[in-house]
């Protein structure tokens, strides 16, 4: 069970504790943050609110734990990240039950989603060992008007202190897409969670505790991001921050110094489905693309644009689809449950009650309990609904009709958005140059969008985010290139006659 056990000793009474120089603690403000179970609407969980004295306090340790990580052999970085892992899997259940309870992600999903932040870091382990343990040589005659008189030695060297920022969809798998590249490559980290998942985050950093990395090298500081957030991100120990949520990461981005940044945002990721797919093909990955986690991911397909000539034929195969799904508790590993907060289903429904005032077809009654939202697919949907352009974060699915290839390129392009999108056809000359013309981070071709494999990269253009993630781009965006040039007297040509003599 969840603050039990092994991990008894990051529970203060009814209260978590944050984590600093290398301990649990319970913040000098008294004050706690509620988490509200999002099936049951009442408090599951609380928090420490802590306070800015704390975060300070945090970012002297981090910056001076960080001086001797950066010492420590790679192999013993690597060695520690691999301890993690493996504690974490094995403690996969408790871990799995807070994500259940926190943002009532399906407990089979949660299983699935500390397994795979597991792979995630030893992944990344093996790949920091490679990807910095390996320099560049530089020759200098390459470059007009030089003589070979300078060897450039180039290696990765660490920020320093990298602040992570996960949302609440996926807090540990996300928190730890972070962690892992930002020690392997020898910087320190603060983590803030999101509150929703804030309790699942503090059990993953104690596996990271039970490993045994120095005192001070990771810290998890608890509080509102509203209140603490702003305190976080501008504060001048911060050398990278890596964020993934919605608009709060334009505004961090504006307000942020000359720091390296990574921000993932929000989609509107389409689904482009010409006449002659494969439509059972496409009616599949449009329930796992739009449907999983109630359609709470940034990856969800978001928008459905279908050829008019196969739009009835496509629409009744994911109808009866939809029929399937089985709606209810994240416990009872339910396809939809209930959506984060609800401010987020008051969101949806406003987007729904839209529609439906300008006239979409209703492919199944709209109905709401609570934060539990019924799956609806939306058809006949124009471009002057609210729906076609923004991310309901929901089980909400709308689709709209096209008569030709460039209306919908052209409708995915004129999105402010622009992380994934997925193409459907037998073509695969045509799938390249729609590909080619989607102005998004990634395409997938006859598939729904996804992050994984996590070794993959993951970035999204104009308002979906800055940086590129995946193991290997986060490795190097948490690094520098430090270079050392040794000038000689003299060119020096391998082969080159006469060099014995000139010494
Ligand atoms: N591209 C991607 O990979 C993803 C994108 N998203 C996008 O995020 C949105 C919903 O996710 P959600 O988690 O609610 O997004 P938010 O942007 O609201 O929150 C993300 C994180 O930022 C924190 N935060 C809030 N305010 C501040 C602040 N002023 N300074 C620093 N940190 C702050 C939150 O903490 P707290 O919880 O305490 O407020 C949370 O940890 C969707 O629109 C979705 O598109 C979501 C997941 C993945
Ligand atoms: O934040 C998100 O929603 C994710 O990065 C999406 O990941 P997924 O494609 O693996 O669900």
């Amino acid at each position: 069970m969840a603050g039990t056990g092994l991990f008894s000793e990051i529970l203060d009474g009814e209260v978590y504790k944050y984590y600093a120089d290398g301990e649990w603690k319970t913040s000098s403000s008294g004050k706690s943050v509620a988490i509200i179970n999002p099936s049951t609407r009442k408090t599951q969980y609380k928090v420490q609110a802590c306070t800015q004295e704390e975060v300070n306090s945090v970012m002297e340790l981090s910056k001076s734990a960080q001086k001797s990580w950066a010492k420590t052999p790679l192999w013993k970085r690597a060695e520690l990240l691999h301890k993690a892992a493996a504690i974490l899997k094995d403690n996969k259940v408790p871990i799995a039950e807070s994500l259940v309870k926190e943002i009532a992600k399906p407990a089979k999903d949660s299983v699935t989603e500390v397994v795979r932040s597991g792979d995630l870091i030893s992944y990344c382990a093996e790949e920091g060992v490679r990807i910095l343990g390996e320099g560049k040589f530089l020759l200098s005659d390459s470059f007009p008007g030089n003589e070979r008189t300078k060897y450039c030695l180039t290696s990765k060297i660490p920020l320093g202190v990298v602040l992570a920022i996960p949302p609440f969809n996926y807090p540990v798998n996300l928190a730890v897409s972070k962690i892992a590249p930002a020690l392997i490559a020898g910087n320190s980290l603060v983590l803030k969670p999101p509150t929703q998942g804030a309790v699942s985050c503090l059990h993953m950093v104690h596996c990271f505790h039970l490993a045994g990395f120095p005192k001070g090298l990771i810290s998890c500081i608890t509080g509102k991001g509203s209140e603490i957030g702003d305190f976080l991100t501008m504060h001048p120990a911060v050398n990278c921050i890596s964020f993934t949520g919605g608009d709060t990461g334009i505004s961090i981005s504006k307000k942020a110094g000359m720091i390296p940044l990574q921000m993932e945002l929000g989609g509107k990721d389409a689904c482009v489905v010409l006449e002659d797919a494969d439509l059972d093909l496409v009616a599949s990955n449009i329930i796992k693309g739009g449907f999983s986690y109630s359609g709470q991911r940034c990856t969800a397909v978001k928008v459905v644009l279908v050829m008019e000539s196969v739009a009835d034929e496509l629409v009744e195969k994911v109808k009866a689809k939809v029929a399937k799904l089985t709606v209810g508790p994240p416990e009872d590993n339910s396809d939809i449950t209930a959506v984060v907060s609800e401010s987020s289903a008051n969101f949806i429904e406003g987007l729904v009650m839209d529609a439906k005032e300008k006239g979409a077809t209703f492919c199944q009654e709209y109905k709401r309990e609570g934060n539990l939202i019924w799956p609806l697919l939306l058809d006949n949907v124009r471009p002057d609904m609210r729906i076609a352009w923004e991310e309901p974060f929901g089980p909400v699915l709308p689709v709209l009709r096209i008569n030709s290839v460039e209306e919908g390129i052209n409708h995915c392009n004129a999105s402010n958005f622009g992380l994934q999108g997925c193409v459907f056809t037998k073509d695969i000359n045509k799938a390249i140059l729609i590909s080619d013309a989607m102005e998004t981070g990634t395409v997938q071709i006859n598939s729904a969008p996804a992050r994984g494999p996590d070794h993959f990269p993951f970035q999204g253009l104009k308002d979906s985010g800055i940086g590129s993630q995946g193991v290997t781009n986060s490795i190097n965006l948490m690094t520098k290139v430090k270079t050392t040039v040794i000038n000689l007297p003299t060119p020096s040509y391998s082969m080159g006659d006469g060099l014995i003599a000139r010494l």
